[in-house]
């Protein structure tokens, strides 16, 4: 092939589809960069310097978002109009368009999102966040340090048996780090649908810093959204995400990032306590059972402080709209993709059985579906809302944040 063609042939390829890589567009920045972020990689300076696809991409650097730099001039411009003009129905193509915008970097194939309202007059979700795939850092979060991260020398494919594919390596001490696992290999079959079921391992996927090909069983999440789904508004929860008409979601299919602002522990119970006044919250704890090794835990105790919480009020995408339910059939997962950062993994949302067309999604805020309601205290807060999600062993209350439930429990008893 000529020089020329294919040099345009390796930049015209899609470089990541990783929602915490830039993606296509290596120089893209959307904040003052920080010395860690500064240095952008090196594209051949000349046509005849031609590197192949692999050595381009281990070249790539982890972009940090910071929360500071969370845009808002759009939703500031929507909310500035006046009522009757965002009561127009076609401000929900506005809406929908918002959402393809905004993400078709991380995952240009992903179905559009469909607004539907049956229940009352509101044409869309309120406009009070950025839509987004990505993680947003907090000012006091430390950034991942790109250098540390490491990718496997695999050729082609990786072999989920190997004893030379770093990443079936690593993967492989997760699930040790949980003594009842079964699981040896990666997280995913070859056709890509997640294989723990209700086990909630943590998933380690091949990285930009990887030799293997795009192709590699063990890269799903950041090949993007592939299934159909819709923003729904329901009779007593607020918005929800339902599975398109046409959209049945076979068990173990990926969802989505729970993406949104990472901010610490101590900032999650401050703004808990503001969402709590308004009845609706979108506070999730980093507290998978292996970050407990991570974050250097007695091994022996099962609760432990998580350190980190993902807020997905004033950025995220669809899955911040995703209603918990006692009977869940969403579940979500922590997930490595290109961090060296053991204890900063993303969440994603996985179907944990088939989901037909028109079935809501939903998970256990609780992440413990054995809690027992009638052991905790009731309060009308956004902790405590009526849990409406009409499963049969629904258990009366909807458990929003564990950490800050055994906090109230505490304030309770003393
Ligand atoms: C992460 S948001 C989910 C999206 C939300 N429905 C909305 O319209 O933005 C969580 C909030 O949704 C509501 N919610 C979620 N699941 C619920 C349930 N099972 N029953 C009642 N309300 C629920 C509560 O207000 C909760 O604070």
């Amino acid at each position: 092939m000529e020089a020329d063609a294919k040099l345009a042939c390796i930049l015209n390829r899609r470089v990541s589809t990783s929602p915490s890589a830039t993606s296509d567009v290596p120089y893209y920045t959307e904040h003052s960069a920080t010395p860690e972020e500064e240095e952008p990689p090196r594209w051949p300076s000349t046509t005849s310097q031609i590197l192949t696809f692999q050595d381009f991409r281990r070249q790539l650097q982890i972009h940090v978002r910071s929360s500071a730099n969370i845009p808002h001039l759009f939703q500031d411009h929507i909310n500035s109009l006046p009522q009757s003009f965002r009561d127009r129905p076609e401000i929900r193509a506005v809406f929908e368009a918002m959402m393809i915008e905004n993400t078709w970097r991380d995952e240009p194939g992903a179905p559009r999102i469909k607004i539907i309202n049956n229940i009352d007059s509101e044409t869309t979700p309120p406009w009070e966040f950025h839509y987004s795939n990505h993680m947003w850092y907090g000012s006091n979060i430390p950034t991942p340090n790109a250098k540390k991260l490491k990718g496997c020398d695999c050729v082609g494919r990786c072999n989920p048996k190997s004893n030379t594919c770093a990443c079936a390596k690593r993967q492989r001490i997760l699930h040790n780090l949980h003594e009842d696992s079964k699981f040896r290999g990666f997280a995913y079959d070859k056709s890509g649908q997640l294989v723990f079921g209700d086990d909630q391992y943590p998933i380690l996927e091949c990285n930009d810093m990887c030799a293997c090909d795009e192709d590699c069983m063990n890269r799903v999440i950041q090949r993007g959204r592939k299934c159909k789904v819709d923003l729904v508004k329901t009779a007593d929860k607020g918005w929800g995400v339902f599975a398109a008409e046409t959209g049945k979601i076979p068990k173990g299919t990926y969802i989505g990032i729970y993406a949104g602002e990472l901010i610490t522990d101590a900032d999650g119970e401050s703004r808990g306590k503001i969402y709590n006044h308004f009845g609706r919250t979108y506070l999730f704890n980093l507290d998978s059972y292996h970050l407990k090794y991570v974050n250097n835990e007695e091994p022996e105790h099962d609760d432990f402080d998580n350190k980190y919480v993902v807020d997905a009020y004033h950025a995220g995408n669809f899955t911040r709209f995703l209603n918990h339910s006692c009977a869940p059939n969403c579940s979500l997962f922590s997930v490595y993709l290109n961090t060296p950062d053991l204890s900063t993994p993303l969440l994603a949302l996985f179907s944990t059985r088939d989901i037909e067309p028109r079935e809501e999604l939903s998970f256990d805020y609780s992440g413990d579906q054995t809690a027992d309601a009638a052991d905790l205290p009731k309060k009308a807060d956004a902790i405590h809302v009526k849990c409406n999600c009409g499963a049969p062993n629904c258990r009366g209350v909807s458990f929003l944040a564990k950490r800050a439930l055994l906090q109230q429990l505490i304030t309770l008893c003393q």
